[in-house]
């Protein structure tokens, strides 16, 4: 059945209407579409502008006005089957026309089904009086088994008598549900009763059926979009899911629809969400989506909520971020994929896939070009996309105006720097999916922005600058003989910073600081007594969190003694002058200072100090550098700026607080493809990356934003160097930020706030996958890229080697730390000192 079948009552003045009307007989003109139709409906149209009142419709006087309004109904077609063109058939094709609408007529059922096939009437309107009932109910019969039938409403018109003449309890209007009609209308032969009907039955019946169509439509474009969409009930059972699911997660829509969400989708705190949600709030956060094959992916989703009554949400739309996923086709590929056969060229289905890919960009070209001249203001990018565009004539080939087309829009995106990940490298492992996730998305802002080129002007002055001492050199700092014995190779990359822990007793970042310091020659250059140097080191030192497995003074000292050995480079000699030594040496050592041993991201969810005072922007990196400052400035004792003047002061300053804020990893994508850039550093085919020495000119690297990205990009890799030291070293950084990793889970867990990654989970958490990870799809390109650039082979073989080994160890089946312990308490783990040489 298709709608509540309403029906009304003529008045009295319309009794003897029925045989009236019935006498009239015109044999002629079994079909007409209305000649000076279109002039006369610009005409409607017209008046419709001029005046916005809506009237009622008392009588046929008030029609005209009742069209002048701008909510009368819209263009329609309404077909007519009448056998005879009589009296009543001309007033309700008279009173169409009047409403605007596109008026058919048709005499027998062969006439109708054949007009209804061409032009798909939304309302039908039969001529059901008296013998023609019969007759009437065929032809109506016969246009709903038509092919091109869809949602229009079909009405019987009947005779007053109709219901006047039924028994008592009979429901005629059931009679006529059942052959297929909408509802009855009454004969009349008053045209204002009649077009306040036609209005009513559009309103009522045939437009809430075109919005049905609309959301039909709806459905389809919701299939053939690329974000994954779910929509459950209140009770969180799936009533709706687009065919996007079918290809990511692998089920039949059939096998899902009805079932609980919380079976294929997994969240650490769903009470959480149903918190959110039943205040009326969105919710946002990483979902773990379990595929049929029971693989899990990690996918960023937004839920939803939508009330079909007020106050209490009736639906929970989850809408996933999978395009990224699907224009991968990777893994997923085993998978039988509706989308990939009828992805966008759906639309023009007849069309070779190449021209509709041509359309398609055409489209956009114009679409782009549109939008560009619209603009005031030419920038610099705007100049280039201009020139971009013109390039494409008429005569330009298809392909290379798609590829001029890609470059455009990737220059209007406002994150040029921020590169997506190659297409080959999503999708391995989950543990893989949420170590990168978490620490390159993790507190990515709407606002996010990058620093610009007048920073880098702020620093234009440092070039040049020395800084002048009384000091003669520094006197080489003395300490217990051990230490200083292994002090003596604090500038090898294969230096054990875990045996110097021992030895220091968890102090290595004071001995070794002083070391370093003294090697560069710092207490000169800072004009300060070593002492000061000393107090401070041991104040910066106690502000580490030592019970922090990874993030103590123990990797402060690590990646200060990485800078230390990349600043012996001839390419670092070459481009760095003495304060910039002394920064980058200053933000190595504060770079992690008081480290909670949490992320950010951890920090902002359970709503931390840090967190509210730096407005969820770089909580971490911001809370270091200005704690550095804070203590360094705090006493005259361990003040090892107090000398400076203040220009160097603040160029110094500066320079520390840009290196520091370097290391957040959101931003590791961004830093990498500046250097790249500016480098002319290219990753080739099956070979390795590679540094053009020949075409960059030293000057442009000497230029100060150059200088600062070559600073920024030597914190990071010393930052994240350690899957590139000794194999023995390797695995215990390793097995260190595991048990952090794991730590932040549990109370993530405890505390019933998002788990950031809850791959890494202390029993299920394989440690040589996150280090396979970690490597393939964080540290690798950058390390081949500095190896390049700096000439420090024994990084790359360190690092080649150990992921070899973690893939050894993931084929012996190792995960856990307990596993991990237990290889290093191997003696015949085979430490092997690599050589300089490339491999
Ligand atoms: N070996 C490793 N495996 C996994 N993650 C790492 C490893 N080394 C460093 N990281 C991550 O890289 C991040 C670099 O910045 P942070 O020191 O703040 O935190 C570090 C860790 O989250």
């Amino acid at each position: 059945m298709d709608a509540p079948l309403d029906s009304f009552y003529f008045s009295d003045e319309d009794d003897n209407l029925d045989d009236k009307l019935l006498t009239d007989d015109d044999e002629h003109a079994d079909m007409y579409d209305i000649a000076g139709e279109k002039e006369m409906l610009e005409e409607i149209r017209r008046s419709l502008e001029e005046d916005a009142d809506y009237p009622a419709i008392k009588g046929p006087q008030d029609i005209d006005s009742h069209l002048l309004t701008s909510s009368a109904p819209e263009l329609i077609k309404i077909l007519l089957v009448f056998s005879k063109d009589d009296q009543q058939m001309e007033i309700l094709a008279n009173i169409s026309r009047r409403l605007g609408w596109s008026v058919s007529v048709a005499k027998d059922a062969e006439k109708a089904v054949e007009i209804f096939q061409t032009r798909g009437h939304e309302l039908v309107i039969i001529d059901h009086r008296g013998q023609r009932a019969v007759e009437g109910d065929a032809i109506c019969r016969a246009i709903k088994s038509s092919p091109v039938y869809h949602s229009s409403v079909i009405i019987a018109l009947v005779k007053k008598s109709y219901f006047i003449n039924s028994e008592k309890d009979e429901i005629v209007t059931l009679d006529l549900l059942e052959k297929g009609f909408s509802r009855a209308l009454l004969e009349c032969s008053n045209e204002g009763i009649l077009i306040n009907e036609l209005v009513g039955i559009y309103t009522s019946s045939v437009l809430p059926k075109t919005q049905l169509a609309a959301a039909h439509a709806l459905y389809l474009a919701l299939d053939r979009c690329h974000d994954m969409v779910h929509i459950t009930n209140e009770r969180n059972i799936l009533q709706f899911l687009n065919k996007v699911t079918e290809k990511l997660l692998g089920y039949k829509t059939e096998e899902l629809v009805g079932r609980n969400l919380g079976e294929i989708v997994h969240y650490e705190n769903f009470a959480l969400i149903e918190q959110q949600l039943s205040k009326g709030r969105e919710f946002e956060g990483n979902m773990n989506c379990k595929r049929k094959n029971n693989q899990m992916i990690t996918i960023n989703c937004r839920i939803i909520p939508f009330c079909i009554t007020p106050k209490k949400a009736t639906h929970y739309i989850y809408v996933y971020d999978t395009l990224y996923l699907l224009e991968n086709s990777g893994p997923l590929s085993p998978i039988n994929s509706p989308l990939q056969s009828t992805q966008r060229a759906s639309i023009l289905s007849n069309r070779k896939s190449s021209d509709v890919k041509s359309a398609i960009s055409e489209g956009h070209r114009r679409y782009s070009l549109q939008k560009l001249h619209s603009l005031q203001l030419e920038a610099p990018i705007t100049k280039v996309i201009t020139l971009l565009s013109n390039a494409i004539t008429e005569t330009t080939n298809p392909e290379t105006a798609g590829q001029i087309d890609k470059a455009i829009e990737i220059l209007k995106t406002t994150e040029l720097y921020v590169p997506h990940l190659r297409d080959d490298k999503i999708y391995t492992d989950p543990v893989a999916t949420d170590l990168v996730g978490a620490l390159l998305s993790a507190s990515r802002n709407p606002w996010d922005s990058r620093r610009s080129s007048a920073d880098s002007a702020r620093l234009s002055h440092l070039r040049g600058i020395s800084i002048t001492s009384t000091r003669g050199p520094a006197k080489p700092f003395r300490g217990p003989q051990e230490i200083m014995e292994l002090l003596d190779n604090s500038l090898e990359w294969s230096f054990d910073i875990f045996k110097l822990e021992i030895l220091t007793e968890k102090r290595p970042l004071v001995f070794l600081g002083m070391n370093i310091m003294n090697m560069y020659d710092v207490p000169n250059k800072l004009d300060c007594d070593e002492k000061v140097i000393h107090n401070w080191l041991t104040l910066i030192e106690a502000n580490y969190i030592s019970t922090n497995s990874y993030h103590n003074s123990t990797h402060a000292a690590d990646v200060m003694q990485a800078i230390a050995r990349f600043m012996q480079s001839d390419r670092l000699k070459q481009i760095l002058d003495p304060l910039d030594e002394v920064a980058a040496l200053i933000a190595a050592a504060t770079h992690d200072i008081d480290h909670p041993g949490r992320s950010s991201q951890f920090l902002s969810n359970s709503n931390n100090r840090l967190a509210i005072l730096y407005n969820d922007l770089s909580i971490l990196e911001s809370h270091h550098a200005a704690l550095t400052f804070k203590l360094s400035l705090s006493d005259d004792k361990v003040n090892i700026f107090k000398n400076l003047d203040r220009d160097t002061y603040k160029i110094l300053r500066t320079n520390i607080i840009d290196m520091i804020l370097a290391t957040e990893m959101t931003k590791h994508f961004e830093h990498l493809a500046r250097f790249m850039n500016v480098c002319s550093l290219r990753i080739g085919e099956d070979q390795p990356m590679e540094y053009n020495t020949e075409n960059v000119d030293v000057t442009i690297l000497l230029q100060p934003d150059n200088v600062m990205m070559v600073k920024r990009m030597m914190i990071k890799c010393a930052d994240v160097s350690n899957p590139t030291r000794p194999l023995r070293s390797c695995i215990e950084w390793a097995r260190r930020i595991a048990e952090e990793y794991f730590n932040q889970t549990d109370e993530e867990k405890k505390l019933n706030i998002p788990v950031v990654m809850p791959m890494f989970d202390r029993m299920t958490c394989s440690i040589p996958k996150s280090q396979i990870g970690f490597v393939d799809f964080i540290i690798n390109d950058m390390i081949e890229a500095w190896d390049s650039f700096i000439d420090m082979p024994e990084m790359l073989n360190y690092m080649r080697h150990n992921y070899d080994k973690w893939k050894e160890f993931n084929d012996q089946g190792i995960t856990t730390l307990q596993d991990i312990e237990k290889i290093q308490l191997q003696p015949d783990l085979k430490i092997i000192k690599l050589s300089e040489e490339r491999r």
